[in-house]
């Protein structure tokens, strides 16, 4: 127990002059202990009443009352006070500490905790809930050693058991990057908890772009980077139209980050904002996102809430896109084409989430990063091998538009990738044709012509046909040479016509034709590298599918496809061995109406 938790409970009460007279006089009366016990009790059963109603702000005031009056006691001098109400207050001050813990309030749920085992050492209870404070901060060995302290005492306490269980994996997972998610990837269900990670990165600072990311480290594609659990989570109608109201939603989750933890609020303190430059901006130590590191900066230098108008340009400026934290099968296989289709083009409620860490990755259409999420925690991965030094980046938003200037000014800057700078030299020269495709994609939306249903729509296949005919044609006729990736690019623009061909094909499509569609759907989402992970993994499958039917599992053909699909998988899922493979393979091959082989 360190000083802290004396100095809080001591410093509790705050009695003038004129009250600790009037408490020496009371405490002679007789039976005034029995009085003031009771009294101590009701204020207690009175936060407990307000525990059950979930009001937990209430209910905290009323345990500091019950301690109040305790403490006033003890310090107004009369010997027979010196322990009044020791055991009263123990259990205010433990209950206290788990609302608290509802609360989130990590570093006052731990201090509570503290000063109940001031008063009892041995309280189980307490022990349990330090224990769950110290989980909330990510300090696992410590709350490791406060479970195995309360399994001591009670060895049979099966909440502990689970408890220890859960840091003892936390632990691991953040000293060596190592995640067990295949059951989760395989069979779905709640999202198992995650630890925060770092792995092979530093934080430098970039030329023209103030902070960035870079590798300490050659890593080969898939290797685990980081892992980073949220720091503030916004909701609301849709992301790019109306910002405002979702950042604000993040906004107030990141002013309760300060209730919380200064490790937190640190952490939230060094996400880029406007009041400086980026030049001045400084570069945060690493293990300050590292759990259990001794990051911790002068304790006089607590950090106090910023005004709401920095809380929400730093919301602004680094949230991304979370609407998978909602979903969980859209971070296993993707989806089936129906809900691809669905999911893409009629995106609803949006939720926006900063990740502390990933925040200070830059972006790049072309990106050379995997993000994948689990439950709320944010897992980076390398989309491909890369060496030492290199900086490495993620989409902040995927795009089809040629130009993104609109989808990225919630974040003030130009993006100047490849992929922009082609967009920019190619898009006069198809000006017309892509005006054509946006007006007839949005005419699909009113004719219901992304539903996708058994019976193909002629019409919608017809069109999308037709455009795609005519980019190809339009990219053969570009006045400059242009590489395969490079082209494909210029076909993403042009993406939904794409996948409208294949969803869409009439029966009579051959299946060989259709493995070809699918093929080139997989290569231009192949080529903006991992931005759209789902899909990639989805068709990569389906691709896989298409080729067993249609060759046997037996084939070199089959055998190649076979390898598309871990490198797509292990560029998202980590490490795919022939049996996570194997299973990954028997849940997406189940029956899937909507597969363009199903029934070939
Ligand atoms: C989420 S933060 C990324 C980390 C940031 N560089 C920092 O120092 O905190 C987003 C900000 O980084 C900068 N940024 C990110 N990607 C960029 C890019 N591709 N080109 C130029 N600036 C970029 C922009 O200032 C943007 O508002």
């Amino acid at each position: 127990m360190g000083t802290d938790a004396t100095e809080s409970i001591l410093t509790v009460p705050n009695l003038s002059q004129n009250g600790m007279r009037y408490l020496r006089k009371v405490t002679r009366v007789p039976n005034m202990l029995d009085v003031l016990r009771k009294e101590m009790q009701r204020v207690r059963a009175e936060g407990n009443r307000y525990f059950q109603k979930g009001d937990f702000s209430e209910a905290i005031d009323n345990y500091t009352r019950c301690i109040q009056i305790g403490r006033g006691f003890q310090l107004s001098g009369a010997k027979r006070c010196r322990a009044f109400g020791d055991d009263i207050m123990t259990v205010a001050a433990s209950n206290r500490a788990q609302a608290y813990l509802e609360l989130r309030m990590w570093e006052k749920a731990l201090s509570s905790a503290d000063d109940a085992l001031y008063l009892d050492p041995h309280h189980v209870k307490s022990l349990f809930r330090k224990g769950k404070a110290l989980q909330g901060l990510q300090e696992y060995e410590k709350a490791r050693a406060a479970f195995e302290s309360v399994l001591e005492l009670r060895p049979q306490n099966d909440s502990c058991k689970q408890a220890l269980k859960e840091v003892t994996i936390a632990y691991h997972q953040s000293v060596t990057g190592e995640y067990d998610l295949r059951d989760y990837f395989v069979h779905g269900g709640d999202p198992p908890l995650c630890s925060d990670f770092v792995g092979p990165v530093e934080i430098r600072r970039t030329l023209d772009r103030g902070r960035g990311l870079f590798l300490t480290q050659g890593v080969q594609a898939g290797e685990l980077l980081l892992v980073s659990n949220a720091l503030g989570l916004g909701g609301s109608e849709s992301l790019l139209d109306s910002p405002d109201c979702w950042v604000v939603n993040l906004a107030c989750d990141f002013l309760q980050l300060f209730d919380s933890s200064q490790r937190y609020a640190y952490q939230l303190h060094y996400l880029r904002g406007t009041e400086e430059t980026d030049d001045e901006k400084e570069v945060p130590p690493l293990k300050l996102y590292i759990p259990g590191s001794d990051w911790a900066p002068d304790p006089d230098r607590r950090l106090k809430p910023p005004s709401f108008n920095v809380a929400y340009t730093k919301a602004r400026l680094n949230s991304f896109d979370a609407s998978r934290i909602g979903d969980p099968n859209s971070s296993r296989l993707g989806t089936n084409l129906k809900r691809m289709i669905e999911e893409h083009e009629a995106s609803t409620f949006q939720i926006c989430a900063v990740w502390a860490l990933p925040s200070l990755i830059n972006h790049s259409c072309v990106p050379n990063c995997s993000t994948n999420t689990v439950g709320k925690a944010m897992f980076v991965r390398a989309g491909q091998s890369m060496p030492a030094g290199t900086q490495i980046s993620i989409p902040y938003v995927v795009s089809e538009c040629m130009d993104r200037s609109n989808s990225m000014k919630i974040w003030d800057f130009e993006c100047s990738c490849e992929k922009c700078v082609l967009d920019k030299r190619v898009e006069p020269l198809v000006a017309e044709l892509y005006e054509r495709y946006k007006v007839q994609m949005n005419e699909f939306y009113g004719m219901d012509g992304y539903k996708v249903g058994k019976e193909p729509n002629l019409q919608v296949y017809k069109i999308a046909s037709e455009q795609v005919d005519l980019v190809e044609d339009a990219i053969a006729n570009l006045p400059f040479e242009l590489n395969d990736t490079e082209r494909n690019w210029i076909r993403f623009a042009f993406q939904r016509a794409y996948i409208l061909q294949l969803v869409q094909c009439p029966h009579d499509v051959t299946r060989l034709e259709r493995i070809d569609l699918v093929r080139r759907v997989l290569a231009i989402y192949s080529a903006i590298n991992v931005g759209t992970f789902g899909l990639n993994m989805y068709l990569s499958v389906e691709l896989l599918r298409g080729i067993e039917q249609e060759y046997g599992e037996g084939s070199k053909e089959y055998r190649s496809a076979r390898r598309v699909v871990r490198h797509n998988l292990n560029r998202v899922l980590g490490p795919v061995d022939d049996d996570f493979l194997q299973d990954l393979l028997a849940v997406n091959f189940k029956k899937d109406e909507y597969s363009p082989f199903y029934r070939t």
